[in-house]
């Protein structure tokens, strides 16, 4: 079971639905092509000729098909657009404008989730004292940053040599903050070197991987046992394609164009499918939502257009 803001939703439920999707004949080109890339990037899992006939979760054999060697997270037509800005991380009103703009909503989940899970008093002023978090795919460290403020140990990982160095010279600026290590590096690699973290983050970044299938599990294998993984994205829905890449990129030009490819986004029934294959447990999911009206992002039941979910590793 997992829990969105104010209700309870099984889990079995979501796959049904997800497995109904990925079985129906009648779901549009665009559902079945993603579903397939989401799962094994390039060679399909499985196609709706060949839907699994329960309702169960398929076997492992069934979504896990022989397929090339894993390559690495690196979708290198997808770091290039990052490199390409990194000097504007903490530009307040430039292309990181939504993600600094939405930054106390998430980190209020994420410091929830944390404090819930691991029995932490969120009023003090450092609840995630002695935990010991790493952030993949951190950008600029805007959540590295208020993270170490909140007495976290904190590690910070991007693909982009560029955004470690913004990073870096940023968090060396205050002392609340010089503690943060930062590396030009992947997942895939700190699971090499057998690192293991109380929390794994992983915000707005599964969209942008080559396989979002190995990449949670590299993100599983992260966590120490019981520990917890932390993931935000875009839905793929018509909102997100109306509000995230024609209001955001096209109308408000909050984005650069061409920052987003909507067929990588992925339906929060998908992101319960790989997080469960990944041997993760969905414990709760909120919207993440931006109000025209008030101008003010909010936490909320509304997953449609960007969402973030936390999960705990299952015991083996
Ligand atoms: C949309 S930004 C999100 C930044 C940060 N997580 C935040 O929410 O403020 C996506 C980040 O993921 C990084 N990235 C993309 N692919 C990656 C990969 N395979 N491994 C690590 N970082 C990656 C990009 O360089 C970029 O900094
Ligand atoms: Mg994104």
């Amino acid at each position: 079971m997992w829990r969105t803001r104010g209700c309870l939703l099984q889990s079995s439920t979501l796959f049904r639905q997800s497995l109904r999707v990925l079985s129906s004949n009648s779901t549009s080109a665009v559902g079945v092509s993603n579903i397939n890339q989401v799962v094994s990037d390039g060679t399909p899992s499985f196609t709706a000729n060949e839907s699994p006939t329960s309702a169960e979760e398929p076997s492992q054999s069934r979504f896990q098909k022989p397929k090339e060697k894993y390559k690495g997270s690196i979708d290198n037509a997808e770091t290039a657009k990052f490199a390409a800005i990194a000097e504007t991380w903490w530009d307040h009103y430039g292309p990181y404008k939504p993600l600094h703009a939405m930054n106390p909503v998430r980190l209020s989940f994420i410091r929830s989730a944390l404090c819930h899970h691991f029995r932490k008093d969120g009023d003090t002023a450092k609840p995630l004292d002695g935990l010991k978090v790493v952030d993949v795919g951190c950008g600029g460290g805007l959540v590295c940053e208020p993270l170490a403020r909140m007495g976290a140990q904190v590690l910070g990982v991007d693909a982009v040599e560029k955004n470690i160095k913004v990073a870096s010279a940023h968090a060396i600026q205050d002392p609340s903050t010089s503690s943060i290590q930062y590396r030009c590096t992947t997942a895939e690699q700190l699971v090499l070197e057998k690192q293991e973290f109380d929390a794994v983050l992983a915000l707005e970044v599964i969209e942008h991987v080559a396989d979002p299938m190995e990449f949670c599990k590299s993100l599983a294998a992260l966590a120490k046992k019981d520990g917890m993984v932390i993931i935000s994205t875009l839905n793929r829905s018509i909102s997100s394609y109306g509000l995230a890449i024609v209001g955001a990129e096209y109308i408000l030009g909050w984005l650069p164009k061409g920052t987003h490819d909507w067929s990588k986004f992925m339906t929060p029934e998908e992101l319960a499918l790989l997080m469960n294959r990944a041997s993760l447990s969905m414990e709760e999911m909120a919207g993440i939502v931006f109000s025209p009206l008030t101008q003010r992002w909010s936490l909320s039941d509304d997953t449609s257009v960007d969402y973030i979910a936390s999960s705990v590793k299952k015991q083996k």
